[in-house]
């Protein structure tokens, strides 16, 4: 969990695979991980405060109608809810517990495991035998002390004689009650570790599922500790529940009732009467001291956020020196997590007095009993010491009791965020009767399209545009128009508010989620690298893969030969999200990658920004190449027009709309938006190349 302060900008991003020791890390950060500060991510989120690569906007007439004024737009939330600490009553909490461990029993006695089942059944026998072995071992230490109140000398015995069977039998129950203890921990040490894994794969799963904008604003860094916290918790849980809730009140219930059957009323009214007073005074401080571990867990999460979000972004740290701030901002969230700790700290301190006040009262008054009993000639000297034995061997279970207790609902607040991320729903995802995707030529169509991130905000208004079948598209318009998005919606990161997509004249919410994105290659503006190799980077798009067919797509995405230069060559680490090769060398990964999964509809969101003209033609080049081998439907999103002009269709974005389409020509001669555009950066590249010759002649 873990994961905190999340801006919706790619650098501020944290990776969840940066907690790598975590079953739940690695992937998924990957997946959202980000690149050098000049581009966006894959979900089209740049950095804060680094303006457009382009100054398109500026050329723009603003002739569309405008949409309405929107709400003035509440300022983002700062906190994760999932993480933060919950304001919750007693009754809710009470409520939240007993639905965890309702869950948790699913794991001790599943219906489809006779395994499990087997190993809790033989963990609850041996524990049983061990109990009752334990409540005998005061018995022949009472027979023991009692048979020794003789005259050895007169007698002629000796100890052996004496007392040799009962005291073999008092080595025996202890080693017998040890030796069960210790069998079933053995034993059920794979149910805990199995219901762990399971816990935390579903929980991974349910993490990979859940929509974009989850993801976006989670805060990673906490994510992964409260995940982490979480499933150590399980292991407590499950152990407690089989073990020491139920076998504890067993065995207090067992030593009750022998201090009355044997010693009468009086002991058992002290001993009843300790109980409640220990057990009241246990649940009572500790769902005071409850608050204090919360506090302390939101005070780590955010101590983790912060941290992570700072790693994460060490580039940006370092080119605005702000190392000082970073330590700042970590110890002041240390700070609340050192104050939480220390009330954490003090307030078991009061907890373990009382409960020990109360359990040494209740053993003097015992001893007091046993020793009137004794003076009155009613109870033996081994009756004195069997109490003490029985009382004392009590106080090993409500200690544990009480710690237990303690420790539970400190797993349970641990498991809760645990929990509550499985509960989290997923918005995007397959309808019941959901066929798979039947992709015939595809074509893709938007019709009225409305769709916007936030409801205040609408960033497609009505939009209709047709993607025709096997051919070259581009879509232009000015930053923050909504080309990206249209891919996100296409996709199904989001799901439109109205109007529908069509592939092939199915609508992308009746087929099946897996079917349609197969169907779809994305190049994005920033590449998603894991910290691996790059052949495992490029084998991304297609599992199966050979070597042979890695380096074919890399060949085809023109970085072969770069990557060839390398030392490590494909086994080249390209290091956290893939920070240690060049902005252009990634994309033509990314390039290869896509290749590699080979599907009929593919995407470019700019995906060529990276790299210089010479190479940027020559990989362009080879991608037509690529898509008149199979007919592709393919969507170029570019902002350097010189890139896009001999698409088949032209679709010029604003504001959400279509502002107009064709092909290059056809806009050139139409002189509205597009054409205003060419001109602009036709005159930008036509001064660039002046002042170059210029700046060549001078030198001369
Ligand atoms: N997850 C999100 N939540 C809220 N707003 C978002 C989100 N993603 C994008 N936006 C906003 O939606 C608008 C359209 O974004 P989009 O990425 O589609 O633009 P674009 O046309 O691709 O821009 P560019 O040319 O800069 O890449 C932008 O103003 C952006 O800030």
């Amino acid at each position: 969990m873990l994961r905190q302060h999340f801006a919706r900008s790619a650098c501020s991003r944290p990776a969840l695979g940066t907690l790598r020791s975590h079953p739940l890390a690695a992937p998924v950060t990957r997946v959202f991980a980000t690149g050098p500060l000049h581009r966006k991510d894959a979900h089209g989120h740049r950095p804060h405060g680094h303006p457009p690569k382009h100054a398109v906007k500026t050329a723009v007439p603003h002739t569309v109608p405008q949409v309405k004024a929107a709400k003035p737009a509440t300022p983002a939330k700062r906190t994760d809810p999932l993480l933060a600490e919950p304001v919750v009553t007693n009754k809710e909490q009470r409520k939240a517990d007993w639905a965890i461990m309702k869950e948790m029993s699913r794991y001790l006695w599943p219906k489809d495991n006779l395994g499990t089942r087997m190993r809790v059944g033989l963990s609850v026998g041996l524990l049983i035998g061990a109990k009752l072995l334990n409540v005998q071992v005061p018995f022949y230490f009472k027979s023991i002390v009692d048979s020794m109140n003789i005259d050895f000398a007169a007698m002629g015995g000796t100890a052996w004689t004496v007392a040799g069977s009962m005291i073999l039998c008092y080595g025996a129950t202890r080693v017998g009650a040890t030796l069960f203890q210790e069998v079933r921990n053995a034993v059920f040490a794979s149910v805990a570790q199995k219901a762990i894994r399971k816990v935390a794969c579903s929980v991974y799963e349910h993490l990979l599922r859940l929509d974009l904008s989850f993801h976006l604003t989670r805060q990673t860094g906490g994510l992964t500790r409260a995940i982490d916290r979480g499933t150590k918790g399980i292991s407590f849980l499950l152990t407690s529940m089989v073990f020491h809730v139920l076998p504890t009140a067993l065995e207090i219930m067992l030593v009750c009732g022998i201090l009355t059957y044997q010693y009468g009323f009086k002991f058992a009214l002290v001993t009843g009467s300790t109980m409640a007073a220990y057990t009241a005074f246990t649940i009572l401080t500790t769902s005071w001291r409850t608050k204090f571990r919360k506090q302390a867990n939101a005070a780590d999460n955010r101590a983790a956020t912060v941290a992570v979000d700072s790693l994460i972004n060490y580039e940006a740290v370092k080119y605005f020196n702000n190392e000082k701030y970073e330590v700042g901002r970590y110890d002041k969230a240390l700070q609340s997590y050192e104050r939480a700790s220390i009330k954490v700290a003090t307030s078991l301190a009061l907890l373990n007095s009382g409960q020990n006040i109360i359990f040494s009262s209740a053993l003097t008054a015992m001893m007091y009993f046993g020793a009137s009993g004794v003076a009155s000639g009613q109870l033996t000297v081994g009756d004195l010491v069997m109490i003490n034995q029985l009382v004392f061997q009590l106080s090993v279970p409500l200690n544990f009791l009480g710690s237990v207790y303690r420790e539970l609902r400190q797993s349970l607040l641990d498991m809760e965020t645990l929990f509550n991320l499985q509960k989290v729903n997923v918005a995007v995802k397959d309808k019941k009767d959901a066929k798979p995707l039947l992709l015939t030529a595809g074509e893709i169509r938007f019709e009225n399209v409305t769709f916007g991130y936030r409801p205040d905000r609408p960033i497609l208004k009505n939009l209709t545009l047709t993607i025709p079948a096997g051919k070259k598209i581009a879509i232009v318009g000015p930053s923050g128009c909504g080309k990206s998005t249209i891919l996100r919606l296409l996709f199904r990161f989001y799901d439109v508010q109205e109007g529908r997509i069509l592939v092939d004249g199915q609508d992308i919410r009746d087929v099946g989620l897996e079917s349609l994105q197969k169907a779809i290659g994305v190049v994005p503006q920033d590449t998603p690298l894991f910290n691996d190799t790059i052949e495992h980077n490029i084998r991304y798009g297609n599992q199966e893969a050979s070597h042979e067919q890695v380096v074919e797509a890399a060949k085809r995405a023109r970085v072969h030969d770069t990557i060839s230069q390398f030392p490590d060559g494909y086994g080249t680490m390209v290091g956290e999200r893939g920070m240690m090769i060049s902005g252009g060398e990634k994309q033509r990964l990314a390039i290869s990658r896509v290749i590699l999964k080979d599907p009929p509809l593919l995407f470019f969101d700019e995906a060529t920004s990276a790299l210089d003209t010479y190479t940027e033609q020559a990989l362009l080049s080879h991608i037509n190449s690529i898509l008149k081998e199979k007919s592709r439907t393919s969507v170029f999103i570019a902002h350097r027009l010189r890139t896009i002009y001999d698409c088949d269709l032209i679709i010029v974005l604003r504001e959400g709309q279509v502002a107009e389409s064709g092909t290059h020509q056809e806009l050139i001669d139409r002189a509205g938006l597009y054409s205003e555009l060419w001109s602009a950066q036709e005159t930008q590249f036509a001064d660039k190349d002046e002042e170059s010759a210029l700046s060549g002649e001078s030198s001369r």
